[in-house]
């Protein structure tokens, strides 16, 4: 038994955190760890940081921690930029494999920046690219011959329902089209296995179940047997075969290395790797068994004691992330009451409120306290509070 991992995070006193989906707590060792950096490589090593600790290695080292996460082969996945960055990168490559094809499918439930990002490319593209942005239950019906890139979040971040990864891949390799899977609620939270997938991209960020702190750097994966002919859209220096050669024409690096793009966030991708630390010996099926169980209490209890909520999660756990979301139409105010209290989840717009759930620092006792308080702000209408209805800019 391998799990819990509790008193390898910092968590405040009194707080129950339920909102490792969107920005993961603190693992312990990370502030001593970037201290080091800042001090021992940044401060007494300077520039030759670069060299002597490694700094340049960094994203295909960290990358082949996250590959063991996802069910990725050693060099597989890398690591820079924002996943914003990452979406771009992966679909323009997809799309350059399919030269002959203008149509790309995605859905209702994907987080909005993966269609800006489309919307974006494809204009820039300027050749009548189409992004077609259809309902979850309808991507498979979508999927035909003029398809060039079926692109989705395996994880709906409103509402945790999970597409069946396997079937949709199968389906857009059976119509001739390349398949990009955005791990961004699924890698630290469900298992997840790349290579059986067979997809030819994926990308995620790793500031939400791998707890690498606000504007860690995000990853992408490209399958092996592609990660040679790839074309990478933005074609910066550190995806070149030899930065240092310093030459004026551009020639990609070897295998995934071609998606970095600039400089890595040395400081922000150690406090990631060490981060990653909390993950050594962990079984996702483990953690996988933990959160389903964590989710069934939750979801229970919350049924039985908070009749205003409605569950917005697809009830069936095999079809459901890590997260529980109810819809509640004061669900804002609600969530703000709860916060006070020190139940931390999220809002989104218009009326959900959402829940993550992550067995390495939570338990059951924290999932029947959180009930509790719910079931008071709830039942006494504490939300009502005029301070709870004022809205943040980040929620
Ligand atoms: C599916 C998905 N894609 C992208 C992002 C954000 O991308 P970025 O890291 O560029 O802000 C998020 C969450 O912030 C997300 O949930
Ligand atoms: N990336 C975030 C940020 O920079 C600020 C606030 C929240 C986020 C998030 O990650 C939101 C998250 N993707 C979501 O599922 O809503």
């Amino acid at each position: 038994m391998t799990l819990p991992r509790k008193e390898l995070f910092h968590l405040p006193e009194g707080v129950i955190y339920l909102d490792g989906n969107s920005l993961g707590p603190l693992p312990r060792s990370v502030a001593a760890r970037v201290a080091g950096t800042v001090t021992d490589e940044w401060g007494d090593m300077l520039i030759r940081g670069w060299n002597d600790a490694e700094w340049a290695d960094q994203p295909a080292r960290v990358g082949n921690r996250i590959a063991g996460l996802i069910g990725a082969p050693e060099g597989s996945v890398t690591m820079g930029d924002t996943l914003s960055i990452k979406v771009y990168q992966a679909l323009a490559a997809a799309l350059a494999m399919r030269p002959d094809r203008r149509v790309v499918i995605s859905d209702s439930g994907n987080f909005p920046t993966d269609l800006y990002m489309a919307e974006g490319l494809l204009r820039t593209l300027g050749r009548g690219h189409e992004l077609r942005v259809v309902a979850p239950e309808e991507v498979d019906g979508a999927i035909g011959e003029e398809v060039a890139a079926v692109m989705l979040t395996e994880v709906d971040y409103r509402t945790g329902r999970r597409h069946d990864m396997s079937a949709i891949t199968a389906k857009a390799h059976d119509a001739g089209a390349v398949m990009i899977w955005d791990l961004a609620h699924s890698a630290g939270a469900v298992p997840v296995d790349m290579t059986a997938s067979n997809a030819e991209f994926a990308v995620g960020c790793t500031y939400k179940y791998l707890n690498g702190g606000p504007g860690a750097p995000a990853f992408i994966y490209v399958r092996p047997d592609l990660a040679d002919s790839a074309e990478p859209a933005l074609q910066g220096w550190f995806g070149h075969e030899a930065p240092f050669a310093f030459d004026i024409d551009y020639r990609p690096a070897p295998g995934v290395e071609r998606m970095r793009v600039g400089t890595p966030p040395v400081i922000q991708m150690t406090a990631l790797e060490e981060a990653l630390m909390v993950w050594d010996g962990v079984d996702m099926d483990e953690v996988r068994s933990a959160a389903i169980a964590l989710m069934e209490r939750f979801i229970t209890e919350v049924e039985a004691r908070c009749p205003s909520l409605e569950l917005a999660s697809p009830r069936d756990p095999a079809k459901r992330g890590s997260q529980v979301s109810f819809r509640f139409s004061e669900g804002y105010a609600a969530m703000q009451a709860l916060i006070a209290r020190g139940v931390i989840g999220d809002f989104r717009a218009p009326d959900i409120m959402r829940f993550g759930f992550t067995p390495l620092y939570l338990g059951e006792d924290d999932v029947l306290a959180a009930v509790d308080v719910l079931a008071d702000v709830l039942g006494n209408e504490l939300w009502r509070d005029p301070a709870y209805q004022k809205r943040s800019r980040v929620t």
